[in-house]
């Protein structure tokens, strides 16, 4: 049993600025009693009242909105009060003084989510979305990170960890009872379901790497040989001028990186030195550029001139685009139509634009691409945490299938715990109190 008598704890909830409303949180044992003393009235659960709010020298320092949430029914499972009070910096700093001097302590980073965690509030997939909200970089963010704080990563894990005590569980019965080896069915009904679980975690895993700029924006390079406008392209996306552009032929040396928001998706765009016939070591350096901004792409918009004839420059980036066209999306434009059209490219369908006029049908095009990638229901890991939990989980169902084979049944129950505890640890790890102050720690102030 834990004695340790928990303090009761507050902080500002909402940004340190101007505003119309800022909220304090207390929360813990001493909650009620505290907000009484700066309310000097009683508080009904759960009902918004309206109250002045005194300091400890009795006198007036805002009219604001108190909610007593009533343990176990709050944010913490902890007595819980919030004052909606008057925004700004001022207000919200005397309000929180009082709290203190009436006997609350500070609040640390993170340590209301921690002791929503601590009383099974939430588990540790959803106090890692709630984290994540707040810095969401777009819409896509977002949304995905509101599932899985309405439990349903939670749900996926709880899901393979029965699955895999169901295996187990054949397998204890048989280390027990069983002087023979396991029957040949119940072997192979396990190697099976082993397998089933093995693909979907693996999946899972591959869809999450997949759509990873769902929640850190989509990368997008631009390639092409010199002066195709590339750099033109880039400020167009941006609407402001962040790359130089000229018309000599090699004006961007190094690769220049933008990011941008294109309806719910964060986009980073690429902009790389133009792909020249490779006469010397710089020059090949440019196309080693190149193959590695496709590569750590998601989409690839490679650039021509079409007011010329196809020259050997470009046949270059027509083989990277042959190279990477089934595993990259690749938008080929051809620019400078306003100069009109001198170029033909084979089993190509391209957009045909002028950067300095148009580039709407550009953008429509990369608008459909990301929609559809941000159009899924399959469960997405958000952090580095939850991809390690599942590639270890996959390693250790792995390495359970040759003693399984074999009739080495104790080895194999290693094994398949081994998995659980892995898959387990993304909503519930192993309470190391380490691992959980460096997590929460990561918070903001007063979440
Ligand atoms: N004013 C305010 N708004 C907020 C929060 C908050 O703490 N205060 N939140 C903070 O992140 C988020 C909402 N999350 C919350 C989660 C649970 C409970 C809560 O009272 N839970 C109780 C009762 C549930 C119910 O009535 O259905 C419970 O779980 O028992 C409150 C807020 C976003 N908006
Ligand atoms: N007429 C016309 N000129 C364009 C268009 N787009 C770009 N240009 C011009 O083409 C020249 C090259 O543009 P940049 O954007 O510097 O081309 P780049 O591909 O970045 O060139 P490097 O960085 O040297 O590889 C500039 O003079 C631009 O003004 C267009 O749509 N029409
Ligand atoms: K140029
Ligand atoms: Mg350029």
């Amino acid at each position: 049993m834990n004695l340790e008598k928990t303090d009761t704890i507050a902080a500002i909830a909402t940004a340190h600025g101007v505003g119309s409303i800022a909220i304090v949180r207390l929360s813990g044992p001493e909650a009620l009693a505290i907000a009484q003393k700066i309310t000097k009235k009683a508080l009904k659960p759960r009902f918004a009242h309206l109250r002045t709010l005194y300091n400890h020298q009795n006198e007036i320092i805002d009219q604001a909105i108190v909610i007593y949430f009533k343990a176990p029914h709050s944010f913490t499972g902890e007595d819980v009060v919030e004052f909606q009070c008057h925004g700004g910096i001022i207000v919200a700093d005397m309000v929180l003084r009082t709290l203190l001097y009436h006997g609350a302590r500070l609040a640390e980073p993170g340590e209301f989510s921690k002791r929503a965690f601590l009383n099974g509030k939430i588990d540790l997939s959803e106090a890692e979305a709630i984290a994540k909200i707040i810095e969401a970089k777009s819409e896509d963010a977002a949304k995905i990170l509101a599932r899985q704080l309405k439990g349903e990563l939670a749900s996926f894990v709880e899901e393979v960890r029965e699955q895999l005590i169901r295996i187990l569980a054949y397998v204890e019965v048989n280390i027990d009872y069983a002087e023979e080896d396991l029957p040949v069915d119940l072997q192979e009904q396990m190697q099976n379901q082993l397998e089933t679980i093995s693909k979907n975690l693996a999946k899972t895993l591959e869809s999450s790497k997949r759509r990873e700029g769902l929640i850190e924006g989509f990368k997008v390079a631009i390639i092409g040989k010199p002066n195709t406008g590339k750099s033109s392209l880039l400020n167009a996306l941006l609407n402001y001028e962040r790359a130089i552009v000229s018309d000599i032929a090699g004006t961007t040396r190094d690769t220049i990186e933008e990011s941008v928001r294109i309806g719910s998706h964060l986009v980073r765009f690429v902009d790389t030195a133009g792909i020249r016939e490779a006469q010397d070591t710089i020059e090949r350096i440019g196309v080693e550029r190149s193959i590695k901004a496709i590569e750590e792409s998601d989409i690839v918009i490679a650039m021509f001139d079409a007011s010329r004839p196809l020259e050997s420059e470009d046949q270059k980036i027509i083989d990277l685009i042959q190279r990477y066209k089934n595993e990259k999306d690749i938008i080929v434009v051809l620019n400078k139509i306003d100069l009109g059209k001198e170029i033909t490219i084979e089993d190509i369908e391209p957009i045909e634009l002028s950067v300095k006029q148009d580039i709407s049908p550009l953008i429509k095009k990369l608008q459909t691409i990301l929609d559809s990638y941000a159009n899924t229901e399959e469960i997405l890991l958000v952090s580095r945490r939850q991809i390690d939990a599942v590639t270890k989980a996959l390693e250790a169902i792995d390495a359970a299938k040759i003693p399984l084979e074999m009739g080495e049944l104790e080895i194999f129950a290693f094994h398949i715990n081994e998995a659980i505890a892995a898959i387990g640890s993304i909503t519930r790890p192993m309470e190391s109190s380490e691992l959980l102050d460096k997590m929460f720690g990561e918070f903001c102030l007063g979440k």
